[in-house]
């Protein structure tokens, strides 16, 4: 009895050792070069075991490759295979061929929970068919709109840490880029932004708060995404859920009934509803959508630069410079077109973004065969893409001693000498980030008012090398970042 138990268990171990083989020669049959994987993780053992920063593990992908001299090449992630471009030309295909990347692999269904039927989510035609609908909402002029509003938010920024003396960053960003949401995203009322226990607040913390088991989930359904829609799986608690839908019906109510009209986000989405092209669900997944993808992002710009200005004190200085400069001409007033005069500002926010790229990897579904040109190697349908954001950037080829932080990169001169694929923060091609314009204003505004009314220096609480995240799934620092803050005269 006691043998038989035991060949069943060896059988068992056999089979499945047989198996991850199988599945991992998947490059190899569809002669592509490809890394080493790890039984089971694949290439992803820190990332799955917590150690390590998803972004950054890939970009220690792309740098192994590279080193290679490969032009791309295979990985996995548990058993299944993701393509992984190098060469920006490969890069390219992937990120400019709608007809075959057009989608991304991304877990939470719409017909499960409507508010993910947003434009990170959708898929195909559907996709196609609101980008083309949401795009007047993210003009320059749209942004424009809602300057006075992040202003305000602003105001409330500065007012808050003037008497810290020593602040951690990345939670005061979010604050700030919060507050923002709560404006123009969700109709509130600066007022009640400033109440540090809103609802509002709570619900957006709870929204992002990931125990180890949903982490797992989400890596598990986005390998199977087939499994999610079978099993009817819930990816956002129902109270969370509940809550934004709710706020969504209310805003717009309200503003109907009482003639309440806002130069915020959720006005121009409502204006569509009243052309009959968005129902109220779909305005609370795009409102939804503006929080997920442009409240830790644009808080990680202004995070990533505070810590270098602080690191980097000349460089604060001259940034400080510029902005009191550039004030003066205006009147000592921060606005729209003060903020577009101020160039090395923008050298300041591209190197960051260089150097810290919010979103540091993207991904892509193949969805149809695509044949590689020049090769013999064809891309199946359904296979997952990823693209290092971070890897690029931090690639020596294209940006020299990568680890530093230098806005000589950024010079009118040399940006035009760039490859205009390695420097991507906002992705490329018809899926990029729709919400640039407004990432970048939201940034400005906040960093304008901090530097412009405090000398930041590193405080001894922050460690000297920092890590990222392995938690997160952006660029996030992985310990907090303490600065000291004096108040400039
Ligand atoms: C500085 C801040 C931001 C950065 C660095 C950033 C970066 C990105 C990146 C890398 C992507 C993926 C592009 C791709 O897959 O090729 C993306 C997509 C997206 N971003 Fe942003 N983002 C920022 C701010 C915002 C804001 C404020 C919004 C507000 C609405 C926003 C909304 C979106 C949406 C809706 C998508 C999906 C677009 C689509 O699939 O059509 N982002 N963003």
């Amino acid at each position: 009895m006691v043998s038989l138990f035991l060949a069943l268990i060896i059988a068992a171990c056999i089979i499945f050792i047989v198996n991850f083989k199988w599945r991992f020669q998947y490059w190899q049959r569809k002669k592509l070069p490809f890394l080493k994987p790890q039984i089971p993780f694949g290439n992803f053992p820190n990332f799955i075991k917590s150690k390590e920063n998803l972004g950054m593990e890939t970009a220690h992908l792309y740098a192994q490759m590279k080193k290679k001299g490969w032009k791309h090449g295979g990985i996995y992630i548990l058993t299944s295979p993701i393509y992984l471009p190098i060469h920006l030309d490969n890069l390219k295909n992937v990120l400019e061929d709608d007809g075959y990347f057009s989608d991304r692999s991304v877990v939470g269904n719409p017909k499960i929970e409507p508010l993910h039927a947003h434009l990170v989510n959708l898929k195909g035609a559907e996709w196609r068919d609101m980008r083309t609908k949401l795009s007047p909402s993210f003009t320059a002029g749209k942004a424009k709109m809602m300057f006075d509003i992040i202003k305000q938010c602003q105001d409330c920024l500065v007012k808050k840490v003037e008497n810290l003396g020593c602040v951690e960053l990345e939670e005061t960003c979010k604050n700030f880029t919060t507050d923002v949401i709560g404006c123009c995203a969700f109709g509130l009322d600066c007022k009640s932004m400033q109440n540090e226990s809103s609802p509002f607040k709570m619900y957006c913390h709870k929204a992002l708060t990931k125990t180890i088991l949903s982490r797992l989930k989400l890596i598990f359904f986005y390998i199977f995404p087939r499994l999610e829609l079978f099993l009817k799986v819930h990816t956002i608690d129902t109270d969370v859920h509940d809550f934004f839908m709710n706020l969504a019906h209310e805003v717009i109510e309200y503003r109907e009934k009482n003639g309440v009209s806002r130069n915020d986000f959720i006005q121009s989405l409502i204006e569509m509803k009243k052309s009959g092209s968005l129902t109220v669900e779909e305005i609370a997944a795009h409102s939804f959508v503006f929080f997920l993808a442009g409240f830790e992002t644009s808080a990680l710009v202004m995070t990533w630069t505070l810590y270098e200005l602080a690191k980097n004190l000349e460089i604060q200085e001259r940034l400080r410079d510029e902005i009191c400069d550039v004030l003066e001409k205006f009147g000592g007033q921060i606005s729209y077109d003060a903020l577009q005069e101020m160039k090395y500002f923008d050298q300041v926010l591209n190197e960051t973004m260089r150097k810290f790229p919010p979103v540091a990897f993207v991904n892509r579904l193949c969805i149809k065969d695509y044949k590689i040109p020049d090769e013999d190697t064809v891309i199946e349908k359904g296979t997952l893409v990823a693209i290092s954001i971070l890897g690029i950037h931090r690639d020596a080829e294209y940006f020299l001693d990568p680890e530093k932080y230098d806005l000589g990169r950024f010079s009118e001169e040399n940006k035009k000498k760039m490859h205009s694929y390695a420097y991507i923060p906002f992705g490329k091609g018809p899926r990029s980030c729709i919400g640039m314009r407004l990432g970048l204003l939201e940034s400005k505004i906040g960093l304008c008012g901090l530097v412009r009314n405090f000398r930041f220096t590193v405080n001894e609480k922050t460690p000297d090398v920092m890590p990222l995240d392995p938690g997160s799934l952006f660029c996030s620092p992985g310990a907090p970042i303490w600065l000291n803050l004096e108040k400039c005269l």
